[in-house]
C-alpha cells in the first residue's frame, strides 16, 4: 500500500515538474538569487521578522518580484496596486487559494469560508454578511469597552498592591484572552470566561503561535503539486505536532460550536432570536432556499473560524499599538488628552459612556488605528494561486533580466503569488516618502492617500486585503481596537519594562516575540502605571 502510495507521489511530481517546464516563465522577472534548490528563498521570506525581507527587496526590484520557492520553482512577490487589486478585486475567484492552506485550514476549523471557494464561497459570504455590516459592528461597541474595563480593572488592582504603584504584566496574554472574551460575547452571546482563568483551555489552544521551519516550507511546497484528494490521507499518515494541534483546536472549539448553533437554533424556532453574530447567521441561513443553505458541518466550521480570526487578529494589533505608544510616549501623552477632553464633553451631556459618534471628536485616535493597521498588518503576507493564464496589469513598468520592458505581465496557469501586504502598505508613492515611519499625523494632513488605484475596504489599506474575499470582520475590527485603546490610554501609562528587543515576528499572523526568547512564544511585557488625573 505504501509504495503504492510513493509511485502516486512521485508520479504527481514528475508531472508538475513536467508542466513547470512546458509553460509561461516568469523567470525573467528581477529577483534574488536562491540559496537553496531544496527550500529556494523561502526560509528567507518566512523566517526573518514580518515584512523585513519584503521591504529590502521592494527596495532592490521594485514591486513586482520573482522569487524561488522549493525545487526551484517560481513563484511572485507582489506589492503592485494595480496587479494586486486585479488579482484580489477584479479577477478574485480565478486566483483561489493554494490548497496546502485550504487543506489545513479545513482540518483546523472544518469547512466553512476561509477554505471554500468560487460559488460555494459566495455562498458561506451571503449568508455570512448581515452579522458584519456597520450597523451590528457599531451595536457591539459596548461589549468591548465592557471586556477592555474588565481588564483594566485586574491591572488596577495588581498595580494597587504593588510597592511603586506600577506592575509588569505580559499585554500579549492578558489582551489575547479579552479579545476571546469580547468575541464570545459580541459573536456568540457566550461567555469564554478567558479573563478569569489564565489557563484557559480554548485560549491556550487558539495560541497557534509557530515559527515555519524549513520542514515545513518544503511540506507545504510539495503539498501545492499534489492532488487534493490524497492530501487528507498523507496528513493522516505522517501526523506532526502541528497537525495534531490543529486537530485538538477542531475539537475543541467545535464542541462548544456545536452546543451554541443547537441553542441559537431553538431560540429562533420560539421567536427569540437574538444579535449576536451567529444569530444573525443562524437566522441568515433558515431563509435561504435549501440549495444554498449552509449544512451544519459548515455552520460549525464558520465559528470555529471566527473565533480564531476574530480575537487573534484585534488582539496583536493592539499589541502592536502599544508597543509604538511606549516607543513614543509623546503620542500616548497626545491620545489620552484626547480621550480625556471627550470624556469631558460625555460627561457635560449627561452620558456615561463613550459611543462609537463619539470617534469624530477623536481625529488623532483614528489616525493612530490607521498608522498602526498600515504599519504592522498583522496578516503580512496573504497567498493566492493563478487558476490559468492569465496577464497582470501593473502600475509600474518592469525591466526585465534581459532589458526589456513590460507594462503587463503574462502569467501561468499555477503560479503562486504572495501578496506583501506590509510592502504594499510602505508604498512610497501612495503614503509618502516617509512611508517607513510610523505618523499617525500622515491621516490628518490627507485624510486619504493619494492612489490612482484603489485598494482594500479601509483607508486604501491592504492590511484587511481588498474585494470578494477581504476581511469580513474589519468593521468589527475598527470598533474594537477603537474600545480597547479608549480605555486602556485613558486609564493607563505605559513604558517598555526591562526586557528590550520586541520583534515582530511571523507567524501565521505576526506577533511580538522577545529577541533570544522565540520559542517562548507571544510575548510583550509592559510597565504599567495609573495615568494621571487632573480632574
Ligand atoms: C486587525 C484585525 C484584522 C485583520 C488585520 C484581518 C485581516 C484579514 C485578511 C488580510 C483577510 C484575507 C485573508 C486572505 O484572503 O487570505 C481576512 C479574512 C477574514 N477575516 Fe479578518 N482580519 C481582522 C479581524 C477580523 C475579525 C475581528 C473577524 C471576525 C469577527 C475577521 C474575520 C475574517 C473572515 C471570516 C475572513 C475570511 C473572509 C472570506 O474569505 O471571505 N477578521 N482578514
Amino acid at each position: 500500500m505504501l509504495t503504492v502510495f510513493f509511485l502516486v507521489v512521485c508520479l504527481a511530481v514528475t508531472y508538475s515538474f513536467y508542466k513547470r517546464w512546458t509553460r509561461i516563465s516568469i523567470s525573467h522577472i528581477p529577483g534574488p538569487e536562491s540559496k537553496s534548490f531544496l527550500y529556494g528563498n523561502l526560509p528567507e521570506l518566512f523566517q526573518a521578522q514580518a515584512g523585513e525581507i519584503d521591504f529590502k527587496w521592494q527596495q532592490m526590484y521594485g514591486d513586482v518580484i520573482r522569487i524561488r520557492a522549493p525545487l526551484g520553482e517560481d513563484r511572485l512577490l507582489i506589492s503592485d496596486p494595480k496587479a494586486l487589486q486585479y488579482i484580489y478585486h477584479t479577477a478574485s475567484y480565478r486566483f483561489p487559494k493554494p490548497q496546502s492552506r485550504v487543506q489545513i485550514s479545513r482540518l483546523t476549523f472544518g469547512p466553512g469560508i476561509t477554505n471554500v471557494d468560487g460559488d460555494d464561497h459566495k455562498r458561506h459570504r451571503k449568508v455570512m454578511l448581515p452579522g458584519f455590516g456597520g450597523p451590528e459592528s457599531k451595536s457591539f461597541f459596548p461589549t468591548f469597552f465592557a471586556c477592555a474595563e474588565k481588564m483594566a480593572q485586574r491591572w488596577k488592582d495588581s498595580i494597587e498592591v504593588s510597592p511603586d504603584q506600577s506592575t509588569v504584566l505580559d499585554v500579549s496574554s492578558w489582551i489575547s484572552r479579552a479579545t476571546l472574551d469580547a468575541i464570545g460575547q459580541a459573536a456568540f452571546d457566550y461567555e469564554f470566561g478567558a479573563l478569569d482563568d489564565s489557563d484557559n483551555v480554548l485560549a491556550k489552544a487558539f495560541d497557534l503561535f509557530g515559527v515555519m521551519t524549513n520542514r515545513a516550507i518544503l511540506f507545504l511546497s510539495v503539498m501545492d503539486h499534489l492532488p487534493s484528494k490524497i492530501i487528507p490521507f498523507l496528513m493522516k499518515k505522517f501526523p506532526s505536532g502541528r497537525l495534531d494541534h490543529a486537530l485538538l483546536v477542531n475539537r475543541l472549539s467545535t464542541a462548544v460550536a456545536k452546543e451554541l448553533v443547537d441553542e441559537k437554533f431553538n431560540a429562533l424556532l420560539e421567536g427569540k432570536g437574538r444579535r449576536d453574530v451567529m444569530s444573525l447567521l443562524v437566522k441568515a441561513n433558515a431563509s435561504e432556499n435549501a440549495k444554498t443553505q449552509l449544512e451544519e458541518r459548515e455552520l460549525l466550521g464558520q465559528m470555529n473560524i471566527i473565533i480564531l480570526a476574530g480575537h487573534e487578529t484585534t488582539s496583536n494589533t493592539l499589541c502592536f499599538v502599544l508597543f509604538e505608544m511606549c516607543k513614543q510616549p509623546e503620542m500616548q501623552e497626545r491620545l489620552r488628552r484626547e480621550i480625556r477632553a471627550t470624556e469631558r464633553v460625555i460627561h457635560d451631556r449627561g452620558d456615561t459612556q463613550f459611543s462609537p459618534s463619539d470617534f469624530d471628536s477623536m481625529p488623532y485616535l483614528s489616525a493612530v488605528v490607521k498608522e498602526t493597521l498600515r504599519f504592522h498588518p498583522i496578516a503580512y503576507n496573504i497567498y493566492r494561486v493563478a487558476a490559468k493564464d492569465d496577464v497582470l496589469p501593473l502600475s509600474m513598468p518592469i525591466t526585465t533580466t534581459s532589458g526589456k520592458v513590460l507594462h503587463e505581465l503574462p502569467i501561468p496557469k499555477g503560479l503562486h503569488i504572495d501578496a506583501s501586504v506590509a510592502a504594499y502598505n510602505r508604498n512610497k508613492d501612495i503614503f509618502g516618502d516617509d512611508a517607513g515611519v510610523f505618523d499617525p499625523d500622515r491621516w490628518l494632513r490627507n485624510a486619504s492617500p493619494k492612489t490612482k488605484t484603489a485598494l482594500g475596504v479601509y483607508a486604501n489599506l491592504f492590511t484587511f486585503a481588498s474585494g470578494s474575499r477581504s476581511c469580513i470582520g474589519w468593521r468589527f475590527a475598527v470598533m474594537e481596537l477603537h474600545a480597547f485603546m479608549i480605555e486602556l490610554l485613558s486609564n493607563f501609562e505605559f513604558s517598555f519594562a526591562e526586557v528590550q528587543g520586541i520583534r515582530r515576528e511571523a507567524c501565521g499572523v505576526m506577533t511580538p516575540t522577545i529577541e533570544g526568547q522565540v520559542e517562548k512564544g507571544s510575548q510583550l511585557p509592559l510597565k504599567i502605571k495609573l495615568a494621571q488625573r487632573d480632574d
